[in-house]
């Protein structure tokens, strides 16, 4: 395995997560939020309050394409599968993971991480947040080759446990 995509809904942990897995493997971490601020030069609020979410998606989707031949874990944001352009590319990869959370589970994450801020969670209810995700759930179950539910689990556990079931598919 010399590459492995991280998806799933925000507060899932595909950043936390996506850091333990790329030391366990011994491979370069990149989180595609990171790269994106990096190249935007602001944070990705406010690129959402100056540009929209549709400019977001735009640079979203030109950063996916660049990484997709890397060797690296890759971190995606929670809105990667919102385009058919980047699902079809997601596919086209061996080793998409998907960490799922309950809806109670992600938004207390989501509401205990004030690191980040995040557009499309903090500004809306509790219900519009669990409806984007049931919105996104079939494109994550479609792009993805592996899923594992992160609810009772901590990050070194989703680890260990991604490392079982890539085992037990014999690689
Ligand atoms: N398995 C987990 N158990 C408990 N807390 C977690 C877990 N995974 C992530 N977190 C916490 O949830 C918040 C969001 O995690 P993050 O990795 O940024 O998620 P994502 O990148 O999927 O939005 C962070 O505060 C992180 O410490
Ligand atoms: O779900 C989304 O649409 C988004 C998720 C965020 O990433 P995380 O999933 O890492 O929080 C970030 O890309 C942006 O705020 C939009
Ligand atoms: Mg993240």
């Amino acid at each position: 395995m010399k590459s492995l995509i991280l998806i799933g809904f925000m507060g899932a942990g595909k950043t936390t997560v996506g850091k333990l897995l790329a030391n366990t493997y011994n491979l370069p971490f990149i989180d595609m939020d990171a790269v994106i601020e990096n190249d935007i030069g602001m944070t990705i609020d406010t690129f959402f309050e100056k540009y929209g979410e549709a400019a977001f998606r735009k640079k979203e989707q030109e950063v996916l394409a660049d990484l997709m031949q890397q060797e690296a874990v890759i971190a995606t944001g929670g809105g990667i599968v919102t385009s058919q352009a980047n699902r079809t590319l997601l596919k086209s990869h061996p080793y998409v993971v998907f960490l799922k959370a309950d809806p109670a589970v992600f938004l207390q994450r989501i509401k205990s991480d004030i690191a980040v801020k995040r557009p499309l969670a903090s500004e809306k209810s509790d219900e519009a947040v669990r409806e984007l995700y049931e919105s996104r759930l079939d494109y994550y179950l479609e792009s993805a080759t592996v899923a594992i539910n992160t609810d009772d689990l901590t990050p070194e556990e989703v680890v260990l446990e991604l490392t079982r079931q890539l085992h037990e598919e014999g690689d």
